[in-house]
């Protein structure tokens, strides 16, 4: 990983010579010295550019002088040019930039979009792995269910186990008021999605060989729900290559990676599942349960279950914005290499560009610090509609308030000072959902007060909350924010390119070139 002392110092961006739009200079002047050519005396040019024999001593005082300073700007060209050479040869000076924020911000989806905007191929080529992710998503989410059942059940039949709802003579007290009263029906459907149980085991042993990637505990919206695993990787040691080659050829074309005769694919379980399913999300006490619980699945990571239909068909291949949508927690650091194209059609310029993915979870955040002192900027990424929750890490704290913190240490790091700092207010999608299902974010954030419960209020409110930590402490910065929902790709795009236009300009100007 290449590190530099000052992460400001303006990157090679000198434009070669332009030596067309030099003042017209001899063929002598234009060629670099080594590769002029030896010109005999009778050759024509050395007679069409020889002193007519006429010379005063006053005029070859004066072509002397011309030719001295036409040597000395040949010899600045030659250095230029042997300069530029060797500077080719090193490699210009990427910019480069951090994502930063806490766990399921949105840091890995933000980086999918700059891949996928500067190498869709390769972002393409590896859908197949993430295939492997969305099943596992998919069967997470109903497992997360399924435990909910379980929990309202024997809360509600402290004596029996949801098994005794196959026969209904064994229960000795009704459910309590609060909950709706599970079925015979319920039951059948949880034994019939038994095998998926199976098939997160094989996911998992899929996505972990040769410890590229860890178990940890699953975010669960109930915290006194039985503990889910959840998948980490550190993307730095290619999981997806690993996951290629287990998953057959070796092809740049991800669906030729599927080997869609295995019996074995976790796709077919799933396929002879999905009716059960779909069953179960649409079932209206199943939804009546995760209202009460407040279990918000729509609002949970990788959340697949609106589109059963086509992630369970026998021949699913996951489009762009599944991919995005999957997810797959962050271990470690990772580096990623894009050459970016800015600038106008008339004058386009590329760039190489450097973008550091990290872990968002508290334990991990000790990690981000050795880079630091070599970024141009930090991206920030905020994920606003998590004001009603918790940090799976720690759940006495609230989310927006961990955000508030970590923006608040980060724009007042002294190491930091230099660096730019995009601010990404995101999920806004999802904050606009729940306005509008009623939940109030006055019941979470006292000092919102009587305001209006709707996006643009919201929005405005915590976009200034998070400019007066800035501005309190770091009174000298510039406030780049954005609202984003990087999870669409079209404004998410629209947003890097002006992010990257802003970070161009930035080291131009740090580099003198402009004013
Ligand atoms: N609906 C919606 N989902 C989002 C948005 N941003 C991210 N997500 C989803 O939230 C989940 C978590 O996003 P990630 O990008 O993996 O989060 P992260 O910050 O990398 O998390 P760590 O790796 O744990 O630090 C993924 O399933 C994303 O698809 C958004 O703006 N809207
Ligand atoms: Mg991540």
């Amino acid at each position: 990983m290449e590190h530099t002392a000052d992460p400001h110092v303006p990157f090679s961006l000198l434009p070669s010579p332009n030596l067309t739009s030099q003042p017209p200079l001899p063929l002598s002047i234009i060629m670099p010295s080594s590769k002029r050519p030896r010109i005999s005396e009778d050759d024509p040019l050395t007679l069409a550019i020889a002193p007519p024999p006429t010379e005063s001593p006053a005029e070859r005082e004066e072509r002397l002088a011309a030719e001295q300073e036409a040597k000395r700007v040949s010899d600045a060209i030659d250095d230029e040019l042997n300069k530029q050479r060797i500077s080719e040869k090193k490699g210009p000076k990427a910019i480069k930039i951090l994502l930063l924020g806490q766990s399921e911000s949105g840091k890995s989806t933000t980086l999918k979009n700059f891949q996928l905007m500067n190498s869709p191929k390769a972002f393409r080529s590896e859908r197949a792995s993430w295939r492997a992710v969305i099943q596992l998503n998919v069967v997470q989410s109903i497992h997360a269910i399924l435990d909910l059942m379980s929990k309202a059940h024997s809360s509600a039949h402290p004596s029996t186990s949801l098994t005794n709802l196959s026969n209904p003579s064994s229960l000795p007290n009704p459910p309590l008021k609060e909950y709706p009263p599970l079925n015979p029906e319920h039951l059948k459907l949880k034994m019939r999605l038994a095998p998926l149980l199976q098939v997160e085991v094989t996911l998992i042993k899929k996505l972990l060989p040769n410890g590229h990637a860890q178990l940890s505990k699953l975010a669960n919206p109930a915290q006194s729900l039985p503990i889910q695993q959840e998948i980490s990787v550190n993307s730095s040691a290619g999981w997806k290559n690993t996951f290629s080659r287990l998953m057959g050829r070796n092809s740049c074309d991800s669906a030729d990676l599927i080997d869609w005769s295995d019996p074995d694919d976790p796709g077919v379980v799933l396929n002879a599942c999905a009716e059960d399913m779909k069953r179960l999300w649409t079932d209206p006490i199943i939804r009546k349960l995760m209202d009460i619980e407040k279990m918000r699945p729509e609002e949970m990571a990788g959340f697949f279950l609106d589109a059963l239909d086509r992630v369970t068909s026998p021949r699913y291949v996951p489009t762009d914005d599944d991919v995005l949508r999957a997810r797959l927690k962050t271990l470690g650091v990772s580096e990623h290499r894009f050459t970016m194209k800015t600038g106008s059609m008339g004058s386009p310029m590329s760039h190489d560009w450097r973008v550091f993915d990290v872990g968002g979870q508290r334990s991990l955040r000790a990690a981000w610090v050795p880079y630091f002192d070599d970024m141009n900027a930090i991206i920030f990424l905020a994920p606003i509609s998590c004001f009603d929750q918790v940090l799976q890490e720690d759940p006495s704290v609230n989310r927006l308030a961990d955000s508030f913190l970590l923006w608040k240490a980060i724009v007042s790091n002294p190491l930091l000072k230099k660096t730019e700092l995009i601010l990404f207010l995101n999920k806004c999608d999802i904050l606009r959902a729940k306005l509008a299902s009623g939940i109030r974010l006055a019941d979470y954030i006292v000092s919102y007060g009587s305001r209006p419960n709707d996006f643009e209020s919201a929005s405005q409110y915590l976009k200034k909350k998070f400019a007066g930590l800035l501005k309190e402490h770091s009174p000298e910065r510039l406030y780049y924010f954005h609202l984003t929902s990087v999870t669409d790709t079209k404004s998410t795009t629209y947003i890097l390119e002006n992010v990257q236009d802003v970070l161009v300009r930035d080291n131009l100007r740090r580099s003198a070139l402009v004013t």
